[in-house]
């Protein structure tokens, strides 16, 4: 007889406080429940899927044993913390993940007091968890806190600062390290091969065994410098693991996919523990759905997918993305040029970097989640006659920053850094858009600062970046595909503060840097047809600006419009600061400056983002007619 399909339990887990009432032995039904309609949801929505899928059973196991949202739970990144949302009373907006007024893809504050601390860049938990749990210490409540890290995000030393430091307080921080063995790509690095060692070489501990050694532990002495002594001594004799010899008692490894493991575990240092407190967690990333299980990168972050299949839905594309044709043009410049070498952090496919990793192996490196390594490592290189091009997302180059200040730029080290995903980037919303990089190049002394208006001109800029041995330079560019225009078979080398004319007019000149050229294109149309001739210049560069054409567009238009995909503080600024110091303004010139607003914009298609920004064609021929005027606001305006 076959057995009845279980009577679903996911139906009656609104929240956590619900957990309370299933049986321990009803869990692993809940997983499979939640499992299912995670992958359900993401085949609708798009998303990450492999780093949620691995930690089911941990989600479920959390809430179930601590007292969340007063307990705090904070996720590392937050991309795998879907079944989180599910059991947080936002089930039933599971679907609108990561699309226009929708759910947020990571953990968010403003979306559930479930979500204690937003998240997405790495490596940001353990030090959130210590302050709340230091806040407690403070205001003498009980409250627990608990940080789930990945081994990847266990690869930057934000951690290791966090973790040197809650050693020292001997704070009551409880850290989970999901160690899946795998970040976005297999991982790299020393701590990576030492997390293996540990999981491999100690067995499972049993939870007896944990029980006995944790009060053996706990009933050894009230005295915890005692028992941190005896502790320590005992590291020497069994070969203690990093995280006891700073401070924390480490627990594991234990089976993350266990609720026999991890319930009994949980529970004990729920009830016993004093002091910090590392439980080592082994899980799988894309547990469950056997065509994450079986793709190379564990199906990390996915397109809408056929569930049966696993077969992702893929656009047929009209023109090729930036990533790929930068990772091609600097294949193509390393084979001429030995002294080429590619930087990535832990992401080697999302920059393209792959391409240089496949065909010149020993010219490029994975340093891991490490931003900060990265940039002085390509500085330590470029220092010994290197052309490091040290590929890093515009959003993660943020955690770099003093690195490229201090460790490039003072010293005029020739660092090449390609900016992938400039602007807007859509899903992953307001932590992920490459709003700033634009100011805090364009403002250090000696930098040269580029952005791309297309493909083509992506392709010069690399082999421009890679000719160019004067000092550090940068070259940004969008997620996504270029315009389809033809590509030249190399690129050409640009001269240094040079824009181009691209259309010539009379009355408005629009002045872009990046490719919002194509949207002034679009404008400048619809402008002639209303009569008001227009000039259209890529500026190519924010620094050095071409002070020639700037004074060009000046002297013979009534009107300039500057255009960028950057916050205030950038391209506009700089040329509205030339105009100001060269007395420019003073006969009456018309200027506006366009960039992104002065807000957090939540996740949409960049698209609709950037008409929402007043950034498309509807938005540049608005601000014209404002600034002339007339009152006009688009194409129905020029009758
Ligand atoms: C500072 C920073 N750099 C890079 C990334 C891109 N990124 C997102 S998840 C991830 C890998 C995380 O690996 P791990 O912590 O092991 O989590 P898993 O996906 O394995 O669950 C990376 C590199 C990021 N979010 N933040
Ligand atoms: C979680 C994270 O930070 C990365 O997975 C990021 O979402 C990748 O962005 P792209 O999809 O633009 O490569
Ligand atoms: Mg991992």
């Amino acid at each position: 007889m076959t057995s009845l399909p279980d009577t679903p339990i996911l139906d009656k887990v609104k929240f956590p406080a619900d957990l309370k009432s299933i049986e321990d032995r009803d869990l692993p039904q809940l997983a499979r429940e939640v499992r299912d309609e995670m992958i359900d949801a993401v085949s609708k929505t798009g998303g990450h899927l492999g780093a949620g899928l691995g930690v089911v059973e941990l989600t479920i196991a959390i809430h179930k044993v601590f007292n969340t949202p007063d307990d705090r739970l904070i996720f590392d990144v937050g991309h795998q913390c879907y079944p989180h949302k599910i059991l947080t009373g936002r089930r039933d907006r599971i679907r609108t993940l990561r699309q226009e007024d929708g759910l947020s893809g990571f953990t968010k504050r403003a979306e559930s007091e479930y979500d204690p601390f937003g998240a997405a860049h790495s490596s940001t938990s353990i030090s959130a968890g210590l302050g709340m749990a230091i806040a407690a210490e403070l205001s003498q409540t009980d409250r627990k806190v608990i940080a789930v890290i990945g081994d990847g995000a266990m690869s930057a030393g934000m951690a290791y600062e966090a973790l040197n430091n809650a050693g020292a307080l001997d704070a009551r921080l409880i850290v989970i390290l999901n160690d899946n063995d795998m970040s976005i790509a297999p991982p790299t690095g020393a701590m990576s091969a030492y997390l293996a060692r540990l999981a491999s070489g100690r067995t499972y501990m049993g939870f007896r065994d944990f029980g006995k050694k944790l009060t053996a532990y706990l009933g050894k002495t009230v005295d915890r410098a005692i028992t941190r002594a005896v502790e320590h001594a005992r590291g020497y004799v069994t070969g203690g693991t990093m995280f006891e010899e700073l401070g924390f008692y480490h627990i594991g490894p234990i089976d993350g996919h266990s609720f026999e493991h991890l319930l009994p575990v949980l529970r004990n240092v729920r009830d016993n523990a004093k002091g910090p407190v590392l439980i080592h967690v082994v899980t799988q990333k894309g547990k469950g759905y056997p065509p994450a299980e079986a793709a190379a990168d564990k199906y990390h972050g996915v397109n809408k997918f056929d569930v049966i299949t696993g077969t992702q839905a893929k656009a047929k594309p009209n023109a090729p993305s930036y990533t790929s044709v930068f990772g091609e043009a600097l294949v193509q410049e390393a084979r001429f040029d030995e002294k080429i070498v590619g930087i990535t952090a832990a992401m080697p496919s999302g920059t393209g970097l792959d391409k240089l990793q496949s065909v010149f192996p020993k010219r490029t490196y994975d340093v891991g989640i490490a931003e900060q390594h990265a940039v002085t490592f390509a500085a330590g290189l470029a220092s010994q006659g290197y052309k490091p091009f040290c590929a890093l997302y515009s959003t993660f180059l943020q955690r770099g920053y003093d690195q490229v200040v201090h460790d490039v730029a003072i010293q005029g080290l020739p660092v090449r850094f390609p900016i992938d995903r400039a602007g807007f980037v859509g899903a992953d919303g307001p932590t992920h858009a490459g709003s700033f990089d634009i100011g805090f190049l364009s403002s250090l002394p000696g930098f040269v600062v580029m952005a791309a208006a297309d493909e083509a001109e992506l392709k010069h800029m690399v082999r421009t970046a890679a000719a160019y041995d004067e000092g550090p330079i940068s070259f940004r560019y969008p997620r996504g595909e270029g315009v389809g225009i033809p590509m030249p078979e190399r690129g050409e080398i640009l001269e240094i503060g040079k824009g181009r004319i691209v259309k010539e007019g009379s009355k408005v000149a629009l002045l872009s840097f990046g490719t919002r050229l194509a949207e002034c294109l679009l404008a400048a149309e619809d402008l002639d047809a209303a009569g008001l001739s227009t000039t259209v210049a890529d500026a190519r560069f924010a620094k050095p600006l071409d002070h020639d054409l700037i004074r060009q567009l000046v002297r013979h238009h009534a009107v300039l419009v500057t255009i960028e995909e950057g916050a205030v503080g950038g391209f506009g600024s700089q040329v509205m600061h030339m105009l100001v110091n060269e007395g420019l303004l003073d006969g009456g010139l018309k200027v506006r400056s366009l960039v992104l607003p002065d807000c957090w914009m939540d996740q949409a298609k960049p698209e609709t983002m950037y008409a929402k920004a007043g950034l498309d064609a509807a938005g540049i021929m608005k601000t014209v007619f404002a600034a002339l005027g007339e009152g006009r606001t688009g194409v129905n305006a020029a009758g």
